[in-house]
């Protein structure tokens, strides 16, 4: 359990620096840290000692080691309330732990979410990892709905792919559907579907139908209703070693649809070159030189580039790449590094533009996002916005004013208020127009505040302008 934590503690800081992560081991994972230490010291003290400490070498014992060396890959469960997404999670755990591929998470110990937060906004998940012959995973369960659309938007556990579990009992709920939207607006681009309590369905036919309907609604949200894999079978069953038909076999086939279906995700390194600008100097007979962390990509000396956002796009050369005061030949994804770049005056060059590989990506002023609407308690607005609220828009260094309007077409999901309101706590499809043009791309995440409140956070959908 301690162990746990701590894995959870180190693996917590591999996300981006952002203002709540500093890097290193952050304020939020040590916190995380202390809170389950203490909650392992607490129910230690109420357990008598031998039986405390077997079970604990137990747990060291049986830890699975997990290859580092298979391409890694983010999933998660996804779906109605009471389908089966925690169930599911540890019945994964379960099955594969008797292959050695995971240690077996019980469905207390993953319902039991440790609170994270990310950009202001308090999330519950728990990340449980596994590995199948072919690749090691890292999957997120939620313990409710409202942070299944936090965790979506600001991606603070990101999905590379999702397992959508719907129970055979109810088929499609309102959830499933709004899942599938949300997974298909933040750029998820691959599901498969767990049709799950077969257990508790006599009738063949009904589970047909359920299997129709999810691949008719698959289409109508834009994903593959015919190749996306459906599995029909019984988490529970999986978890209490009961009918293996419908248990155990419906686990391995389950993976091994992910394994095929979801596709590795392309590593940052492996991108095109992208730093956006913190800060710019002249350097007295050297020229300008800008500095940064490499969002993706690498960058060699002599490479073309262009410099976009805040008027018309530069192009430009690199003539140097420099890290900790010493010069380089190359700057790859995750360095700080400084770039001199050639025939540019200071005044050409601010925080908030972006460097990047020509033809790459382009400069906008208009998008389509999907919002999260920060509540009081997460320290929102109090009150409602209404149209036109010019909030300040912060992503990667830049900050601009934006302009807040509701779509023309409006999707189910969005703007649930009649009255055009939006209220703290909702999530919303809003349209963004900025004041000035940035290098915007889909699935760019973001804030927006008004003075020190953070309002929300978002993730640009679709480009408009
Ligand atoms: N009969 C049957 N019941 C199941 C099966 N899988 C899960 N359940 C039951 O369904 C209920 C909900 O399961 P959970 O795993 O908590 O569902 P969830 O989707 O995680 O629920 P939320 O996190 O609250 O949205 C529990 O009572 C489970 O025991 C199954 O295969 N067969
Ligand atoms: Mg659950």
């Amino acid at each position: 359990m301690l162990s746990t934590a701590f894995r959870r503690a180190g693996s917590a800081c591999k996300r981006a620096p952002s203002a709540t992560c500093s890097g290193a081991l952050c304020a939020s994972a040590t916190r995380s840290l202390q809170t389950t230490t203490r909650s392992f010291i607490t129910s230690a003290r109420a357990i008598p000692a031998h039986t405390f400490s077997r079970p604990s070498l137990n747990v060291f014992r049986s830890m699975a080691t997990f290859n580092r060396a298979k391409p890694h890959v983010n999933v998660g469960t996804i779906g109605h309330v009471d389908h089966g997404k925690t169930t599911l999670t540890a019945a994964i755990t379960k099955v594969l732990a008797e292959k050695g591929g995971a240690d077996f998470r019980d469905y207390a110990s993953i319902d039991k979410a440790p609170e994270e937060r990310a950009r202001g906004i308090t999330i519950s998940t728990t990340h449980v990892e596994y590995e199948t012959d072919a690749r090691h995973y890292a999957h997120v369960d939620c313990p409710g709905h409202a942070d299944y659309i936090k965790n979506m938007i600001t991606g603070a556990a990101q999905m590379d792919g999702a397992i959508i579990v719907v129970s055979a009992t109810d088929g499609q709920m309102p959830q499933t559907r709004e899942h599938l939207l949300l997974a298909k607006q933040v750029g998820v681009d691959k599901l498969v579907v767990y049709i799950n309590k077969v257990d508790a369905v006599d009738d063949k036919e009904m589970l047909e139908l359920v299997e129709m309907e999810m691949r008719d609604l698959l289409g109508e949200y834009g994903y593959d209703g015919e190749e996306t894999p459906i599995i029909m079978g019984s988490a529970l069953c999986a978890l209490e070693n009961r009918e293996p038909e419908i248990g155990q076999q419906s686990i391995f086939k389950l993976m091994q649809a992910v394994d095929d279906y979801i596709p590795t995700p392309v590593r940052d390194l492996e991108k095109p070159f992208l730093m956006p600008i913190e800060d710019v100097f002249s350097i007295a007979g050297r020229g300008t030189v800008t500095t940064g962390s490499v969002e993706r990509g690498f960058i060699t000396k002599g490479a073309d580039v262009e410099i976009i956002g805040y008027g018309e796009t530069i192009k430009t050369t690199i003539t140097g790449v420099e890290m900790f005061h010493k010069e380089l030949d190359r700057a790859e994804a995750g360095d700080n590094a400084g770039l001199l770049l050639r025939g540019l005056k200071r005044d050409q060059l601010r925080r908030g533009q972006v460097i990047a590989k020509p033809g790459t990506i382009t400069p906008h002023k208009k998008f389509m996002s999907q919002m999260y609407i920060l509540t009081k308690d997460e320290g929102g607005r109090h009150t409602p916005f209404v149209e036109n609220y010019k909030p300040q828009l912060y992503a990667r260094t830049m900050d601009m004013t934006a302009t807040l309007t509701w779509p023309d077409n409006e999707t189910g999901l969005a703007n649930r208020n009649e009255g055009k309101m939006i209220m703290p706590g909702d999530n919303v499809e809003l349209m963004v127009e900025l004041s000035n043009k940035a290098a915007i791309d889909e699935g760019l995440r973001f804030t927006v505040r008004e003075g020190n409140i953070t309002i929300g956070t978002g993730v640009v959908t679709k480009i408009l302008e």
